[in-house]
Protein backbone atom coordinates (compact mmCIF):
# COMPACT_ATOMS: atom_id res chain seq x y z
CA UNK A 1 0.00 0.00 0.00
CA UNK A 2 1.03 3.25 -0.53
CA UNK A 3 3.25 4.83 1.93
CA UNK A 4 1.46 8.57 4.44
CA UNK A 5 5.16 9.64 3.48
CA UNK A 6 5.20 9.23 -0.61
CA UNK A 7 1.53 10.51 -0.31
CA UNK A 8 2.79 13.71 1.06
CA UNK A 9 5.61 14.05 -1.43
CA UNK A 10 3.85 13.27 -4.09
CA UNK A 11 1.38 16.23 -3.16
CA UNK A 12 4.24 18.62 -2.47
CA UNK A 13 5.64 17.60 -5.89
CA UNK A 14 2.21 18.53 -7.21
CA UNK A 15 2.21 21.64 -5.34
CA UNK A 16 5.37 22.80 -7.07
CA UNK A 17 3.82 21.93 -10.86
CA UNK A 18 0.91 24.47 -9.71
CA UNK A 19 3.22 26.75 -8.83
CA UNK A 20 5.08 26.68 -12.43
CA UNK A 21 1.52 27.12 -14.36
CA UNK A 22 0.34 30.05 -11.67
CA UNK A 23 3.66 32.04 -12.39
CA UNK A 24 2.41 31.94 -15.99
CA UNK A 25 -0.99 33.31 -14.95
CA UNK A 26 0.65 36.53 -12.76
CA UNK A 27 0.69 38.58 -15.48
CA UNK A 28 -2.60 38.29 -15.89
CA UNK A 29 -3.35 40.96 -13.60
CA UNK A 30 -6.53 39.06 -12.36
CA UNK A 31 -6.56 38.87 -8.82
CA UNK A 32 -6.46 36.08 -6.76
CA UNK A 33 -3.59 34.14 -8.72
CA UNK A 34 -0.90 35.84 -5.62
CA UNK A 35 -2.55 34.56 -3.31
CA UNK A 36 -2.62 30.84 -4.56
CA UNK A 37 0.59 31.24 -5.84
CA UNK A 38 1.95 31.99 -1.64
CA UNK A 39 -0.81 29.59 -0.36
CA UNK A 40 1.03 26.33 -2.53
CA UNK A 41 4.15 28.00 -1.37
CA UNK A 42 3.02 27.47 2.21
CA UNK A 43 2.23 24.12 1.12
CA UNK A 44 5.10 22.62 -0.50
CA UNK A 45 6.98 23.84 3.12
CA UNK A 46 3.94 22.29 5.18
CA UNK A 47 4.05 18.98 3.12
CA UNK A 48 7.74 18.57 3.45
CA UNK A 49 7.23 19.46 7.05
CA UNK A 50 4.73 16.95 7.78
CA UNK A 51 6.51 14.21 5.60
CA UNK A 52 9.56 14.77 8.31
CA UNK A 53 7.59 13.69 10.96
CA UNK A 54 9.63 10.87 13.33
CA UNK A 55 13.08 12.77 11.82
CA UNK A 56 12.40 16.34 12.51
CA UNK A 57 11.29 17.69 16.24
CA UNK A 58 7.75 17.61 16.94
CA UNK A 59 7.49 21.40 16.84
CA UNK A 60 8.42 21.31 13.28
CA UNK A 61 6.66 17.93 11.99
CA UNK A 62 3.52 18.94 14.04
CA UNK A 63 2.84 22.61 15.43
CA UNK A 64 4.75 24.07 11.99
CA UNK A 65 3.19 21.69 9.74
CA UNK A 66 -0.21 21.94 10.67
CA UNK A 67 0.15 25.68 11.03
CA UNK A 68 1.65 26.01 7.66
CA UNK A 69 -1.18 23.78 6.26
CA UNK A 70 -3.89 25.64 7.83
CA UNK A 71 -2.70 29.07 7.13
CA UNK A 72 -2.42 28.12 3.16
CA UNK A 73 -6.08 26.92 3.48
CA UNK A 74 -6.87 30.32 4.18
CA UNK A 75 -5.11 32.29 2.03
CA UNK A 76 -6.21 30.13 -0.63
CA UNK A 77 -9.68 31.68 0.71
CA UNK A 78 -8.49 34.98 0.91
CA UNK A 79 -7.39 34.02 -2.70
CA UNK A 80 -10.86 33.32 -4.39
CA UNK A 81 -12.35 36.20 -2.09
CA UNK A 82 -10.16 38.80 -4.15
CA UNK A 83 -10.85 37.08 -7.29
CA UNK A 84 -14.60 37.87 -7.03
CA UNK A 85 -13.32 41.30 -5.66
CA UNK A 86 -15.20 40.53 -2.37
CA UNK A 87 -12.93 41.69 1.11
CA UNK A 88 -11.54 39.27 2.97
CA UNK A 89 -12.30 38.11 6.26
CA UNK A 90 -8.49 38.59 7.93
CA UNK A 91 -9.65 38.73 11.28
CA UNK A 92 -12.34 35.79 11.21
CA UNK A 93 -9.18 33.90 9.75
CA UNK A 94 -6.99 34.57 12.22
CA UNK A 95 -9.14 33.87 14.71
CA UNK A 96 -9.74 31.03 13.61
CA UNK A 97 -6.31 29.93 12.93
CA UNK A 98 -5.33 30.87 16.44
CA UNK A 99 -7.93 28.73 17.64
CA UNK A 100 -6.67 25.95 15.77
CA UNK A 101 -3.22 25.91 16.62
CA UNK A 102 -4.41 26.45 20.67
CA UNK A 103 -6.16 23.09 20.00
CA UNK A 104 -3.28 21.65 18.20
CA UNK A 105 -0.61 22.89 21.03
CA UNK A 106 -3.00 22.27 23.65
CA UNK A 107 -3.59 18.61 22.52
CA UNK A 108 -0.26 17.86 22.17
CA UNK A 109 1.53 19.56 25.37
CA UNK A 110 -1.05 19.56 27.79
CA UNK A 111 -3.39 16.29 26.71
CA UNK A 112 -1.67 14.09 24.50
CA UNK A 113 -4.33 12.95 22.14
CA UNK A 114 -3.83 13.06 18.51
CA UNK A 115 -7.23 12.28 17.64
CA UNK A 116 -8.53 15.86 19.21
CA UNK A 117 -5.61 17.40 17.57
CA UNK A 118 -6.98 16.03 14.00
CA UNK A 119 -10.52 17.53 15.16
CA UNK A 120 -9.12 20.92 15.42
CA UNK A 121 -7.63 21.02 12.34
CA UNK A 122 -10.21 19.00 10.66
CA UNK A 123 -12.57 21.60 12.19
CA UNK A 124 -11.25 24.64 10.32
CA UNK A 125 -9.84 23.13 7.00
CA UNK A 126 -13.71 21.88 6.89
CA UNK A 127 -15.20 25.47 7.50
CA UNK A 128 -12.53 26.71 4.99
CA UNK A 129 -13.65 24.93 2.52
CA UNK A 130 -16.96 24.91 2.80
CA UNK A 131 -16.82 28.91 2.31
CA UNK A 132 -14.87 28.78 -0.21
CA UNK A 133 -17.56 26.53 -1.78
CA UNK A 134 -20.68 29.13 -0.67
CA UNK A 135 -18.22 31.94 -2.50
CA UNK A 136 -18.10 30.41 -5.56
CA UNK A 137 -22.05 29.47 -5.75
CA UNK A 138 -22.79 32.80 -5.14
CA UNK A 139 -20.82 34.76 -7.41
CA UNK A 140 -20.68 32.35 -10.15
CA UNK A 141 -23.22 34.72 -12.42
CA UNK A 142 -20.26 36.31 -12.93
CA UNK A 143 -18.51 33.59 -15.25
CA UNK A 144 -18.91 33.01 -19.15
CA UNK A 145 -18.79 29.12 -18.97
CA UNK A 146 -20.27 27.95 -15.55
CA UNK A 147 -18.49 24.74 -16.18
CA UNK A 148 -15.32 25.62 -14.28
CA UNK A 149 -17.25 27.33 -11.46
CA UNK A 150 -19.46 24.39 -10.57
CA UNK A 151 -16.32 21.97 -10.44
CA UNK A 152 -14.44 24.28 -7.78
CA UNK A 153 -17.09 25.08 -6.04
CA UNK A 154 -18.34 20.91 -6.19
CA UNK A 155 -14.53 20.49 -5.36
CA UNK A 156 -14.54 22.86 -1.88
CA UNK A 157 -17.76 21.19 -0.87
CA UNK A 158 -16.66 17.82 -1.16
CA UNK A 159 -13.59 18.54 1.00
CA UNK A 160 -15.27 20.47 3.24
CA UNK A 161 -17.82 17.37 3.71
CA UNK A 162 -14.78 14.64 4.01
CA UNK A 163 -13.26 16.91 6.52
CA UNK A 164 -15.86 17.82 8.45
CA UNK A 165 -16.50 14.04 8.30
CA UNK A 166 -13.16 13.43 9.62
CA UNK A 167 -13.26 15.80 12.45
CA UNK A 168 -16.55 13.92 13.53
CA UNK A 169 -15.27 10.23 13.34
CA UNK A 170 -12.12 11.54 15.16
CA UNK A 171 -14.38 13.07 17.75
CA UNK A 172 -16.64 9.92 17.86
CA UNK A 173 -13.33 7.70 18.30
CA UNK A 174 -11.30 10.26 20.78
CA UNK A 175 -9.51 7.57 22.96
CA UNK A 176 -7.74 6.49 18.93
CA UNK A 177 -4.17 6.47 18.84
CA UNK A 178 -3.60 6.18 15.55
CA UNK A 179 -1.48 9.03 14.16
CA UNK A 180 -1.77 10.12 10.13
CA UNK A 181 1.46 8.52 9.24
CA UNK A 182 0.47 4.93 10.14
CA UNK A 183 -0.88 2.93 7.09
CA UNK A 184 -4.42 2.39 7.81
CA UNK A 185 -7.50 2.77 5.47
CA UNK A 186 -8.83 5.47 6.94
CA UNK A 187 -5.88 7.42 7.46
CA UNK A 188 -4.96 7.20 3.89
CA UNK A 189 -8.17 8.24 2.72
CA UNK A 190 -8.34 11.29 4.93
CA UNK A 191 -4.52 11.90 4.44
CA UNK A 192 -5.32 11.74 0.44
CA UNK A 193 -8.30 14.16 0.86
CA UNK A 194 -6.43 16.41 3.07
CA UNK A 195 -3.46 16.57 0.97
CA UNK A 196 -5.23 17.02 -2.44
CA UNK A 197 -7.38 19.95 -1.35
CA UNK A 198 -4.62 22.28 -1.93
CA UNK A 199 -3.92 21.26 -5.82
CA UNK A 200 -7.95 20.62 -6.83
CA UNK A 201 -8.64 23.76 -4.88
CA UNK A 202 -5.85 25.68 -6.96
CA UNK A 203 -6.82 24.04 -10.03
CA UNK A 204 -10.26 24.89 -9.97
CA UNK A 205 -9.05 28.87 -9.55
CA UNK A 206 -6.89 28.47 -12.34
CA UNK A 207 -9.46 27.01 -14.39
CA UNK A 208 -11.87 30.10 -13.30
CA UNK A 209 -8.97 32.78 -13.98
CA UNK A 210 -9.14 30.98 -17.50
CA UNK A 211 -12.85 32.00 -18.11
CA UNK A 212 -11.96 35.02 -16.67
CA UNK A 213 -9.53 35.76 -19.58
CA UNK A 214 -11.61 34.49 -22.24
CA UNK A 215 -14.79 36.37 -21.30
CA UNK A 216 -12.07 39.26 -21.12
CA UNK A 217 -10.83 38.68 -24.47
CA UNK A 218 -14.35 38.24 -26.25
CA UNK A 219 -15.16 41.61 -24.49
CA UNK A 220 -12.21 42.90 -25.89
CA UNK A 221 -13.55 41.47 -29.56
CA UNK A 222 -16.58 42.35 -29.11
CA UNK A 223 -16.54 46.08 -27.86
CA UNK A 224 -15.39 48.92 -29.24
CA UNK A 225 -12.52 50.51 -28.10
CA UNK A 226 -13.35 54.29 -27.90
CA UNK A 227 -17.31 54.23 -27.34
CA UNK A 228 -17.59 50.82 -25.40
CA UNK A 229 -20.50 50.14 -28.57
CA UNK A 230 -20.39 46.54 -29.84
CA UNK A 231 -17.36 46.09 -32.41
CA UNK A 232 -18.28 45.53 -35.91
CA UNK A 233 -17.40 42.17 -35.75
CA UNK A 234 -20.12 41.56 -32.85
CA UNK A 235 -22.73 42.92 -35.47
CA UNK A 236 -21.94 40.66 -37.86
CA UNK A 237 -22.59 37.61 -35.34
CA UNK A 238 -25.56 38.78 -33.85
CA UNK A 239 -26.77 39.62 -37.28
CA UNK A 240 -25.89 36.04 -38.32
CA UNK A 241 -27.90 34.48 -35.17
CA UNK A 242 -30.80 36.94 -35.91
CA UNK A 243 -31.16 36.23 -39.35
CA UNK A 244 -31.28 31.93 -38.99
CA UNK A 245 -33.57 32.73 -35.84
CA UNK A 246 -35.66 35.02 -38.36
CA UNK A 247 -36.00 32.32 -40.96
CA UNK A 248 -37.19 29.97 -38.73
CA UNK A 249 -39.85 32.15 -36.88
CA UNK A 250 -40.70 35.13 -39.37
CA UNK A 251 -40.16 38.08 -36.70
CA UNK A 252 -39.69 41.56 -38.35
CA UNK A 253 -35.86 42.82 -38.07
CA UNK A 254 -34.66 46.25 -38.86
CA UNK A 255 -31.42 48.18 -39.61
CA UNK A 256 -31.17 51.47 -39.02
CA UNK A 257 -27.21 53.42 -39.86
CA UNK A 258 -26.75 56.50 -38.38
CA UNK A 259 -23.37 58.89 -39.25
CA UNK A 260 -22.81 61.80 -37.64
CA UNK A 261 -22.98 65.23 -39.75
CA UNK A 262 -19.98 66.85 -40.81
CA UNK A 263 -17.78 65.11 -39.17
CA UNK A 264 -14.85 66.33 -40.91
CA UNK A 265 -15.39 70.02 -40.09
CA UNK A 266 -15.88 69.01 -36.10
CA UNK A 267 -12.56 67.21 -36.96
CA UNK A 268 -11.07 70.11 -38.47
CA UNK A 269 -12.68 73.00 -36.29
CA UNK A 270 -12.09 71.50 -32.67
CA UNK A 271 -9.65 68.82 -32.80
CA UNK A 272 -9.60 64.88 -32.73
CA UNK A 273 -9.87 64.97 -29.72
CA UNK A 274 -13.47 67.26 -29.12
CA UNK A 275 -14.38 64.57 -32.61
CA UNK A 276 -13.76 61.12 -30.24
CA UNK A 277 -15.75 63.19 -27.38
CA UNK A 278 -18.59 63.84 -29.96
CA UNK A 279 -18.77 59.31 -30.73
CA UNK A 280 -18.60 59.08 -26.87
CA UNK A 281 -21.31 61.18 -26.56
CA UNK A 282 -23.34 59.89 -29.10
CA UNK A 283 -22.94 56.55 -27.79
CA UNK A 284 -24.17 57.09 -24.46
CA UNK A 285 -26.87 58.63 -25.64
CA UNK A 286 -27.99 56.36 -27.87
CA UNK A 287 -27.56 53.51 -25.37
CA UNK A 288 -30.41 54.99 -22.89
CA UNK A 289 -32.67 54.79 -26.05
CA UNK A 290 -32.29 51.18 -27.34
CA UNK A 291 -33.43 48.05 -25.58
CA UNK A 292 -31.31 45.87 -23.72
CA UNK A 293 -31.82 42.65 -26.72
CA UNK A 294 -30.97 45.36 -29.98
CA UNK A 295 -27.40 45.42 -30.80
CA UNK A 296 -26.06 49.19 -31.15
CA UNK A 297 -22.09 48.88 -33.04
CA UNK A 298 -19.96 50.95 -34.44
CA UNK A 299 -19.27 50.29 -37.91
CA UNK A 300 -16.27 52.66 -38.15
CA UNK A 301 -15.45 55.87 -38.07
CA UNK A 302 -18.49 57.91 -37.41
CA UNK A 303 -20.76 55.43 -39.03
CA UNK A 304 -22.93 53.25 -36.30
CA UNK A 305 -25.50 50.62 -36.89
CA UNK A 306 -28.50 49.16 -34.79
CA UNK A 307 -29.92 46.00 -35.09
CA UNK A 308 -33.54 45.76 -33.91
CA UNK A 309 -35.10 42.31 -33.41
CA UNK A 310 -38.81 42.20 -33.47
CA UNK A 311 -39.17 45.43 -35.14
CA UNK A 312 -40.90 46.04 -38.37
CA UNK A 313 -40.74 49.25 -40.20
CA UNK A 314 -43.04 51.15 -38.84
CA UNK A 315 -41.63 50.64 -35.02
CA UNK A 316 -37.86 51.50 -37.04
CA UNK A 317 -39.06 54.41 -38.17
CA UNK A 318 -40.13 55.50 -34.81
CA UNK A 319 -36.66 54.04 -33.02
CA UNK A 320 -34.51 56.42 -35.72
CA UNK A 321 -36.66 59.21 -35.42
CA UNK A 322 -36.59 59.59 -31.72
CA UNK A 323 -32.54 59.07 -31.96
CA UNK A 324 -31.99 61.70 -34.45
CA UNK A 325 -33.89 64.29 -32.25
CA UNK A 326 -32.23 63.01 -29.18
CA UNK A 327 -29.00 63.73 -30.68
CA UNK A 328 -29.83 67.08 -31.89
CA UNK A 329 -30.11 68.24 -28.39
CA UNK A 330 -27.31 69.68 -27.08
CA UNK A 331 -24.45 67.71 -25.57
CA UNK A 332 -24.94 67.92 -22.02
CA UNK A 333 -21.64 67.70 -21.01
CA UNK A 334 -19.11 70.60 -20.67
CA UNK A 335 -17.12 70.48 -24.39
CA UNK A 336 -15.85 72.89 -27.07
CA UNK A 337 -18.98 71.20 -29.50
CA UNK A 338 -22.36 72.18 -28.25
CA UNK A 339 -24.56 70.34 -30.45
CA UNK A 340 -24.08 67.66 -33.62
CA UNK A 341 -26.66 65.59 -36.20
CA UNK A 342 -26.97 62.82 -37.15
CA UNK A 343 -28.62 61.79 -40.29
CA UNK A 344 -30.07 57.93 -40.42
CA UNK A 345 -31.01 55.08 -42.78
CA UNK A 346 -33.42 52.43 -41.91
CA UNK A 347 -34.31 48.85 -44.24
CA UNK A 348 -36.00 46.16 -43.15
CA UNK A 349 -35.46 42.94 -43.46
CA UNK A 350 -37.05 41.32 -46.49
CA UNK A 351 -37.46 37.33 -47.07
CA UNK A 352 -35.03 35.91 -47.84
CA UNK A 353 -32.68 38.23 -48.03
CA UNK A 354 -28.99 38.43 -46.81
CA UNK A 355 -27.85 40.54 -44.09
CA UNK A 356 -25.04 42.31 -46.32
CA UNK A 357 -27.67 43.29 -48.39
CA UNK A 358 -30.09 44.35 -45.92
CA UNK A 359 -26.54 47.10 -44.72
CA UNK A 360 -26.63 47.85 -48.48
CA UNK A 361 -30.17 49.43 -48.54
CA UNK A 362 -29.68 50.37 -45.13
CA UNK A 363 -26.81 52.08 -46.08
CA UNK A 364 -28.40 53.97 -49.65
CA UNK A 365 -31.32 55.10 -47.48
CA UNK A 366 -28.38 56.90 -44.94
CA UNK A 367 -26.46 58.52 -48.78
CA UNK A 368 -30.25 59.63 -49.77
CA UNK A 369 -30.57 61.47 -46.32
CA UNK A 370 -27.21 63.01 -46.25
CA UNK A 371 -28.03 64.15 -50.30
CA UNK A 372 -32.04 65.74 -48.90
CA UNK A 373 -29.57 68.37 -46.30
CA UNK A 374 -28.86 65.71 -43.36
CA UNK A 375 -30.24 65.76 -39.57
CA UNK A 376 -32.82 63.58 -41.24
CA UNK A 377 -34.31 59.84 -41.77
CA UNK A 378 -34.81 58.07 -44.78
CA UNK A 379 -36.51 54.52 -45.68
CA UNK A 380 -34.93 51.66 -47.97
CA UNK A 381 -36.65 50.86 -51.54
CA UNK A 382 -37.74 47.59 -51.19
CA UNK A 383 -35.24 45.10 -53.21
N1 LIG B 1 -12.19 62.02 -34.03
C1 LIG B 1 -12.28 60.95 -34.79
N2 LIG B 1 -12.44 61.10 -36.13
C2 LIG B 1 -12.58 60.00 -36.90
C3 LIG B 1 -12.55 58.71 -36.37
N3 LIG B 1 -12.69 57.83 -37.38
C4 LIG B 1 -12.83 58.55 -38.51
N4 LIG B 1 -12.77 59.88 -38.22
C5 LIG B 1 -12.89 61.02 -39.13
O1 LIG B 1 -14.24 61.16 -39.51
C6 LIG B 1 -14.26 61.97 -40.69
C7 LIG B 1 -15.34 61.49 -41.62
O2 LIG B 1 -15.51 62.43 -42.60
P1 LIG B 1 -16.42 62.23 -43.87
O3 LIG B 1 -16.46 60.78 -44.23
O4 LIG B 1 -15.93 63.19 -44.91
O5 LIG B 1 -17.83 62.59 -43.41
P2 LIG B 1 -18.46 63.91 -42.78
O6 LIG B 1 -17.49 65.01 -42.63
O7 LIG B 1 -19.15 63.48 -41.53
O8 LIG B 1 -19.51 64.30 -43.84
P3 LIG B 1 -20.95 63.72 -44.03
O9 LIG B 1 -20.95 62.32 -43.53
O10 LIG B 1 -21.20 63.76 -45.50
O11 LIG B 1 -21.88 64.58 -43.26
C8 LIG B 1 -12.85 61.89 -41.29
O12 LIG B 1 -12.24 63.16 -41.14
C9 LIG B 1 -12.14 60.87 -40.42
O13 LIG B 1 -10.78 61.20 -40.22
C10 LIG B 1 -12.36 58.58 -34.95
O14 LIG B 1 -12.31 57.49 -34.37
N5 LIG B 1 -12.24 59.72 -34.22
Amino acid sequence: MLSPVTLLLITAALSVIMLLVLGSLMRSGIPGVRSWFAANVLAVLALLLYAGRGVLPPLLSVEAANGLLAMCIAVIYAGFQQFFQRPVPVRMLAVGWICTMAGVAGFHYLVDAIAMRTVAVSLFHGAVCAAIGVTILRCQAQAGSRYSYFFTAGVALLLAASHLGRGLMYALQSDMQTADYQTTAWNLFFLAVGTLVLPLLTMGGMMMVHDRMVVRAEEQANRDYLTGAWSRRALFQVADRELRRVARHRDPVSLLILDVDHFKQINDSHGHAEGDRVLVDLVLRASAIVREIDCFARLGGEEFALLLTHSDAAAALQVADRLRQVLEQPVPTAAAITGYTVSVGVATLQAGEQFSALLARADAALYQAKHAGRNRVRVAELA
